[in-house]
């Protein structure tokens, strides 16, 4: 037996709780599908017709009287045959090419827009006339049968289409509701659209408006943008995309935003309401920024609340973070002023992105100062100084190496504060070949030069009368020559160093078997673990010590001078390095009082 064909039946109400669930986010998008049938519907009458009228008029229930709501326009219509094909075929639309592919022209394409009536109707009936063919009327109900007839001839060509509440939805049809609605999709529309005799259409983008100057077409923006973002807002900057058919406005805003809130663009689609929380058409980074664009080439998904994610969406996105990025660069060059206010207000925004986008990455490295050894500067011109730069991660240690550092010709930025450690980690993916290290104070030492052989050998004793005077102390004695000439000494505890003193404050505290365990896991010590008393060759001071040959004074100066050295390094004194400094500053005074004691 040879197979019998069957067709699908669809079980309409099922369609429509499926839209209503899951593609639609509330009723009031049946609004949005009438005007845009409606529009699309007097494009394609004035395709063939350029001087054909090109009105919507809504009439809520309360106009009507009876209950429904109707919107008439002066469209195309539709004769009989169509009104089978194309109103009672769910998917199939008369706005798609012989290929299926949407037609540019049109805002629909996915032909189930008038389904969505049934979110707020049991029935619709589309009274329709399309050029000099007979009006037809066609009834559709939410159960999935539908009736046609002839019905009294309209006057002009065109169509009406009336909805007739369904029970606890009649607030959907009511003038407050519609009317509001149809000014949130349709108030940039290019046809007269009114609600009974209310027009609700502002013609044209308030970006695309005349205006006598330049100066009052940015005030006009302003004004509009102060309405959008519900404050002045911080500038303006001008969008166009053209291979997206794509114009429009973004504004900065004026206060901080949470950078990992999602953004809220709006977005019209052949100048009818996208949304008002767009996301996909500007860069993540664009957190600054509320824009209100248009476009006619990109295309929406089909809940038409978001846009398709393809190449020309990808391209627009670029597109647009570039022009935001020139509106920043221009700022930089023509008010340095006004860019540090918007670096004041999107700081921390900026410098969070920064940490996962290469381009903000860009701007920090250009526009944001960096606490330096060499003064505040954006790291790009720090780095074209520097082909290594060395960060500290502590306040202190930068307040104590900066000058030091400086000193040495070396690059030295303050890492302490908030996400500062973090760019400058990241800076490489902007500059492959820049080194990037956390200063070891060990590092330093080495670029201090170490004496000539004849001085090296003149200053022996003082080198071993020091050892001796620290010896209690947890630090090895040495001499170099370096700048800054005025620095007598300088304690210098490397990154092995600290953590070797630390294993010994543990053990110090610790007793039995956990000082065995710290004691198995304690590096080798060895002289280069321990922490620098680095004495200045070039400081006068020091230069005389050296030749002392009364071992009293200087076992009193070498006490006194790490004494110095710690204080001046921030390092806590333990109560036997207090003691040694009172020690060495009373002996001392002595000293100075009774010579020769
Ligand atoms: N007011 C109208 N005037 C003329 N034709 C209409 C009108 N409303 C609907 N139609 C016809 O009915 C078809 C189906 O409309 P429907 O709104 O379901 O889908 P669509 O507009 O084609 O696509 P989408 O689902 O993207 O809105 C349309 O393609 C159009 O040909």
């Amino acid at each position: 037996m040879p197979p019998v064909q069957h067709s699908f039946h669809v079980d309409l109400r099922g369609v429509v709780d499926l839209l209503s669930r899951h593609l639609y986010s509330s009723p009031r998008v049946y609004v949005r599908e009438l005007l845009q049938n409606s529009v699309d519907a007097i494009t394609a009458r004035r395709r063939a017709d350029a001087a054909a009228p090109a009105v919507v008029r809504i009439e809520p229930r309360e106009t009507t009287g009876d209950g429904s709501l109707r919107i008439h326009d002066t469209g195309i219509g539709l004769t009989e045959p169509q009104v089978h094909e194309l109103l009672a075929t769910i998917g199939n639309s008369a706005k798609r090419d012989p290929l299926g592919f949407a037609r540019h022209d049109f805002l629909g394409q996915f032909g189930i827009g008038l389904l969505s009536c049934f979110l707020v109707a049991d029935e619709i009936e589309v009274i329709t006339r399309s050029g000099d063919a007979e009006t037809v009327v066609w009834r559709g109900h939410a159960d999935g049968h539908y009736t046609v007839e002839r019905g009294p001839a309209r006057e002009e060509p065109g169509t009406t289409v009336v909805l007739r509440a369904r029970r606890d939805f009649e607030h959907w049809l009511g003038a407050s509701t519609v009317t509001e609605l149809v000014r949130h999709y349709g108030a940039l529309l290019p046809y007269d659209v009114r609600v009974g005799d209310e027009p609700v259409t502002d013609g044209t983008p308030p970006w695309q408006a005349e205006h006598p100057t330049p100066d009052a077409r940015r005030d006009a923006l302003l004004r509009y943008g102060e309405r959008l973002i519900g404050t002045a807002p911080f500038d303006v900057i001008d969008l166009a995309v053209p291979e997206a058919g794509l114009t429009g406005a973004a504004f900065v805003l004026p206060h901080a935003t949470d950078p990992g809130e999602r953004a809220r663009h709006r977005v019209y689609l052949k100048r009818m309401l996208l949304g008002d929380r767009v996301d996909a058409i500007m860069p993540d980074w664009a957190f600054f920024v509320r824009c209100v664009l248009n476009t006619d080439e990109l295309r929406p998904t089909a809940s038409r609340e978001q846009l398709f994610e393809d190449d020309l969406l990808a391209a627009a996105r670029e597109a647009l973070g570039a022009q935001l990025r020139a509106w920043l660069v221009r700022l930089a060059a023509t008010s340095p002023e006004r860019l540090s206010a918007f670096l004041g207000a999107h700081y921390r925004g900026v410098m969070a992105l920064a940490l996962h986008d290469t381009e903000m990455l860009r701007i920090v490295d250009e526009w944001v100062e960096f606490e330096t050894s060499e003064g505040s500067v954006p790291l790009g011109e720090f780095r074209r100084r520097h082909r290594t730069i060395h960060y500290t991660p502590s306040m202190e240690e930068f307040r104590q190496l900066a000058g030091i550092a400086a000193a040495q010709g070396m690059g030295l930025v303050n890492g302490a504060y908030t996400y500062h450690a973090d760019i400058l980690r990241r800076l490489p993916r902007l500059d492959p070949d820049l080194v990037v290290r956390r200063l070891d104070p060990d590092d330093l030492a080495t670029r201090f030069a170490a004496l000539d052989a004849a001085a090296e050998f003149a200053t022996r004793d003082f080198l071993a009368a020091a050892r001796a005077a620290l010896a209690s102390r947890d630090c090895e004695p040495v001499l170099r020559s370096f700048s800054p000439a005025s620095l007598p000494v300088l304690y210098l505890e490397g990154s092995d160093a600290r953590l070797a003193a630390d294993m010994r404050a543990a053990r110090e505290e610790a007793d039995g078997v956990w000082a065995e365990l710290i004691e198995a896991d304690a590096p080798e010590q060895d002289e280069q673990a321990r922490p620098l008393l680095v004495f200045n060759y070039r400081n006068p001071l020091v230069a005389r010590l050296t030749s002392t040959v009364d071992t009293r004074v200087v076992e009193l100066s070498v006490e006194a001078l790490y004494g110095y050295a710690m204080l001046a390094g921030n390092r806590p004194l333990r109560p036997d390095d207090v003691a040694g400094v009172n020690r060495a500053f009373l002996g001392l005074v002595e000293h100075a009082i009774h010579p020769g004691r």
